[in-house]
């Protein structure tokens, strides 16, 4: 799976080399059950904790049956990600790539790489966010709002997946939210995804033979869907054009069968769960904090307000959007607590030397993204929800310095500026629209992705502050 097999001596020894310190356990298990264990997705977990009060904030360890060097370090994560490309390269387990195609955005390298990322970030560019994601993020959400039923529970995560589904489907593949065949994708997808994080053992009925087989039937519909739309295409009657992704990439590019499945699924993937989970870590940690929700509904009444004194129709606009300054301040707090992507995997392509230590050419590094979001050192009240914290006048650089929840430098995540609009237009309809409570306790699990056991079961109850 992941770079060398752990125990095979790769002669640092001989060379002299200073590892950092840190045990490497039973060669092929290595620490990797401890390293997996969940923990609150608030905190970077007992092994973290353990290994730094031991070792310091870079150890080495055996993990995934590699030699990995473990950074809870903020210097040395920005270090390895702004070298991408450079000194280090991307390590993606082969069970990951067996689900999300080799040619997966976080797998390739190189100029494919720089490629099939700028078409990425030019489909979610601002044009787009203003034409096509804004208008149908705010109709999907209010769509699900509508839906929901006062004082009978509901779980929220779902809910977050559907509408996040229903909008990167949308705009993938131009397929309609709520149709069996978008709801059998969506289905298909779970599968998918669950398989993602699962170890690759390949019987029947495991978590990651079922996503291999969901990839063959979701390409599929891909391959159908494209060969529906090039003919099309070719008789003039295609009248999507490039409104969504299929119809953006048969126009940009000229990637093969395979690149253009795997970019597809690559940003649905990315697109997706991320934002969904981002979704319901806010209803959650809102939920306790009723002063940032006191602050948000005054934010977005105030716009309501100008809009129809401007007598403008409802519809959320890029410069309503530009507006809602506190609750950017609400999203970043949010992916600060509740990190969405715990760590990052590469791979060293050269003996690299950092703070002292080196890092030998073919090790994997682990920089965990968590660590520094709950580092006492640098955030006050660290456990604290406290969106002020990000208000202009009182950010500091530190601050600044050690948030990543979107990664940095070349691999950075193609989506963010499209997760976060996703977000806070959420955020517009549910303060305006909902008082919400736990109907059960649930708490946010690293598994490693924020998982809550119980899908955040919720129960709400309709506003009329907009009449
Ligand atoms: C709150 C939501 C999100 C979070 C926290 C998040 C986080 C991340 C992180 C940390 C990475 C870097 C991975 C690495 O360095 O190995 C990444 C990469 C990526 N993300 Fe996101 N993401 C989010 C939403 C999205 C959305 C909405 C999309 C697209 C629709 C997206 C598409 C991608 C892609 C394509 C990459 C790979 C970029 C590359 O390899 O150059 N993400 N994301």
């Amino acid at each position: 799976a992941f770079g060398q097999l752990a125990g095979k001596d790769d002669g640092w020894r001989k060379r002299g080399l200073r590892l950092p310190p840190g045990t490497m356990g039973w060669p092929l298990v290595g620490e990797t059950l401890s390293f997996g264990k969940i923990h609150p997705s608030t905190s970077i977990g007992d092994y973290l904790e353990e290994h730094i009060h031991k070792y310091g904030k870079i150890f080495k360890a055996n993990l995934f049956a590699s030699q990995a060097v473990v950074s809870v370090d903020a210097e040395l994560n920005r270090f390895v990600m702004l070298n991408d490309g450079r000194l280090f390269e991307p390590c993606t387990p082969k069970g990951v790539l067996d689900i999300l195609g080799h040619a997966t955005p976080m797998a390739l390298s190189g100029d494919l790489h720089r490629y099939i990322k700028s078409l990425s970030v030019d489909f979610m560019g601002i044009g787009r966010m203003k034409s096509y994601f804004l208008p149908d993020a705010e109709r999907y959400i209010t769509e699900t709002l509508a839906s929901w039923e006062e004082g009978t529970p509901f779980q929220a995560k779902e809910e977050a997946s559907k509408m996040m589904f229903n909008l990167m489907v949308k705009n993938v593949l131009s397929m309609k939210a709520g149709v069996p065949e978008t709801e059998r994708l969506r289905k298909l997808y779970m599968s998918f995804m669950k398989g993602v994080i699962a170890l690759p053992l390949n019987f029947p009925g495991s978590a990651y033979k079922k996503a291999v087989e969901a990839r063959k039937v979701i390409l599929g519909v891909i391959n159908e869907l494209m060969k529906e739309r090039i003919q099309k295409r070719r008789d003039g009657t295609d009248d999507i054009g490039e409104a969504d992704l299929l119809g953006f990439v048969l126009e940009q590019s000229n990637l093969d069968a395979e690149q253009f499945g795997d970019l597809l699924l690559g940003l649905l993937f990315g697109g997706h769960e991320t934002s969904a989970t981002a979704i319901t870590l806010l209803i959650y940690f809102l939920h306790d904090c009723p002063l940032a929700v006191k602050q948000l509904r005054e934010e977005h009444m105030e716009i309501v307000r100008m809009k129809r004194q401007r007598g403008e129709p409802a519809a959320l606009t890029w410069e309503d959007y530009k507006l809602m300054e506190f609750s950017q301040c609400v999203v970043r707090e949010t992916l600060r607590l509740g990190n969405v992507v715990k760590f990052i995997v590469r791979k060293a392509s050269t003996d690299i030397k950092f703070k002292g230590y080196d890092i030998p050419k073919g090790w994997t590094v682990l920089p965990i993204l968590t660590a520094a979001h709950v580092d006492p050192s640098v955030y006050e009240n660290v456990h604290k929800f406290d969106p002020w914290r990000w208000q202009t006048g009182s950010t500091s650089k530190a601050l600044n310095d050690n948030y990543m929840p979107f990664g940095l430098g070349l691999r950075n995540c193609a989506g963010l500026q499209l997760a976060k609009l996703e977000i806070v237009v959420f955020l517009h309809h549910l303060v305006l629209n909902f008082d919400w409570e736990l109907a059960e306790p649930d708490n946010p699990i690293a598994s490693p992705f924020p998982e809550f056991p119980r899908g955040l079961p919720i129960k709400v109850r309709r506003l009329s502050l907009l009449q």
